[in-house]
């Protein structure tokens, strides 16, 4: 922090929902943090918890691309000071645009600056728009910058591709690859009887899980407060699995991942990430387990091949 920001307490700040701060989403950021560095103030991102959409809409549950953790951690890489995260409750979804802008930039952050998108809604009944934030910021003596968006990027696309096992669409969307975190658990133990032990990551409800199908990316090891540290940091190209394992009767819907050339490791109760990077075939059902073994074995030369 520059004098500067000590000196006047206020701030650039940038309010959104930034589910999977996406590459539209990050223009809106760096805009926001390239005027506080300008101008000496400190940055700051607000964000919403749980997504707004769960109360404007009951009984609809966006599947969501980032978890609030991964969202603070994208949102801190990009350079911003501080992400506040902000409650959204009932209450704060009938306030007017008017005290929602007092209390959240004027009171809490005294903003200087406000960096929207430029279709950014706000307030009861989504009823104020980047006009009425300028309009808001003449009374409370702030400026509004309102980011022109990127054509077709927006999240609510990059679930849509997902959910048709489109990760290479997501990928190019997002900025980089889609990726689902959660504890490793364990499965019915075939994975090694195989001779391709998986990694089966429980993940938060309501995240955005590719269609089911196999998949090559990445496995990696996040560390995160609470729980033991293992392999922290490592990554390995993997072989990815979405899906019933339909070859074997009852299994539960899983996300299961084959760190290439290991097996050796150790995951159980540690932290990943599984990350999508190509999609390579359906989820299928196989006549016989050698069937299987010998497709898994084509599922990893095409990972090699794609992840390199
Ligand atoms: C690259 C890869 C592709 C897979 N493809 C299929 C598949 O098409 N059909 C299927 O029933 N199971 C498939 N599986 C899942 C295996 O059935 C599963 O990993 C195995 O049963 C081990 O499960 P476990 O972790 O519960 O022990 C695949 C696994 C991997 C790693
Ligand atoms: N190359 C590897 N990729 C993923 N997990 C591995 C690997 N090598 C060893 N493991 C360990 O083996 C476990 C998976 O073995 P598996 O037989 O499939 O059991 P489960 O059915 O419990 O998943 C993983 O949770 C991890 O701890």
């Amino acid at each position: 922090m520059g004098p500067g920001v000590q000196g006047s307490g206020r701030s650039v700040v940038t309010i959104g929902v930034f589910d999977g701060v996406h590459r539209g989403h990050r223009r809106v950021i760096e805009r926001a943090v390239a005027i506080a560095r300008e101008r000496g103030l400190r940055s700051v991102a607000v964000t919403f918890e749980p997504h707004p959409e769960e109360l404007v809409r009951p009984g609809t549950r966006p599947h969501r691309l980032t978890s609030l953790r991964r969202r603070g951690e994208l949102l801190a890489g990009l350079g911003v000071d501080e992400v506040d995260v902000v409650e959204f409750t009932p209450a704060l979804q009938r306030t007017s645009p008017d005290d929602f802008v007092q209390s959240v930039a004027v009171e809490r952050f005294r903003a200087a600056v406000v960096v929207v998108g430029e279709d950014f809604v706000f307030g009861h009944k989504a009823s104020g728009d980047v006009q009425t934030l300028r309009t808001l910021g003449d009374k409370y003596d702030f400026e509004v910058e309102a980011v022109r968006l990127l054509e077709h990027v927006s999240s609510t696309a990059i679930r849509e591709q997902l959910a048709a096992g489109d990760v290479e669409g997501a990928r190019e969307r997002l900025g980089r690859p889609h990726r689902v975190e959660g504890v490793v658990v364990r499965g019915y133990q075939r994975g090694r009887q195989l001779g391709f032990p998986t990694a089966n990551v429980e993940t938060p409800p309501h995240t955005a899980i590719p269609a089911d199908g196999v998949y090559a990316g990445w496995l990696e090891c996040v560390p995160v407060a609470n729980l033991p540290a293992l392999y922290e940091g490592e990554r390995w190209p993997a072989a990815i699995s979405v899906g019933t394992n339909p070859t074997f009767e009852g299994v539960p819907r899983t996300v299961e991942a084959y760190a290439l050339d290991r097996d050796d490791l150790e995951l159980y109760g540690a932290h990943v990430a599984v990350e999508f990077a190509a999609r390579l075939r359906g989820n299928t059902r196989f006549e016989s387990i050698e069937a299987l073994i010998a497709q898994i074995h084509a599922d990893v030369d095409a990972t090699r091949r794609i992840i390199g």
